[in-house]
């Protein structure tokens, strides 16, 4: 039980996957499409935007790709923490995000075929595309995976 710590990381992917589906859906019910809420000033702003492909509009509407692609992700994240997450929270938490944002957007593409996204930031004067919850979890997930096999190192096998 403490190796794996099934019960706390539940708790972490049900409070994401329940942030990400309540904000998407108060936007795609309280906002029209395209409308825009400036939260901090020109740089951060809620606006209402749906997406059927990946980042950057990749794969447009190719939603049987999608579902294929996202059991196939959380099947192997699955597998993946039952082998390499053992005793390991920084990893046990970035695989949970993983899963949430995935699950997140596959209950998007299984109900509406398009993901709805709202988070407008403009970096660097660059309008970076508009993301959800889901994606950030996606994001932070990959980060602290990567953080965690080059930086700390401790994905490696204990000698
Ligand atoms: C975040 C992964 C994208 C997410 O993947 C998912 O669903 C999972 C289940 C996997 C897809 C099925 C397939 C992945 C294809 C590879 C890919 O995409 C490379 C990603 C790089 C990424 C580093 C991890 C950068 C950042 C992205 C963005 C900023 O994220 C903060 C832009 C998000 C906006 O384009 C927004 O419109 C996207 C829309 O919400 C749908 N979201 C997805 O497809």
């Amino acid at each position: 039980m403490k190796q794996y710590r099934i019960v706390p990381m539940t708790i972490v992917l049900l409070i994401v996957l329940a942030l990400d589906q309540l904000t998407k859906y108060l936007v795609a019910t309280q906002m029209s499409l395209g409308e825009s809420i400036p939260l901090l000033g020109e740089f951060l702003s809620i606006t209402s935007h749906r997406n059927s492909g990946a980042a950057w509009g990749i794969f447009q509407g190719r939603m049987l790709f999608f579902y294929i692609i996202t059991v196939v992700v959380l099947i192997f994240l699955v597998y993946f923490y039952k082998s390499e997450a053992r005793d390991n929270w920084m990893m046990q938490i970035g695989i949970t995000l993983l899963m949430a944002g995935a699950i997140g957007n596959f209950i998007d593409r299984l109900l509406f075929q398009e993901v709805v996204d709202f988070v407008d930031i403009l970096i660097f004067n660059y309008d970076f595309p508009i993301f959800n919850v889901a994606d950030s979890a996606l994001t932070v997930g990959v980060v602290m995976l990567l953080l965690e096999v080059f930086v700390t190192g401790r994905g490696k096998k204990q000698i």
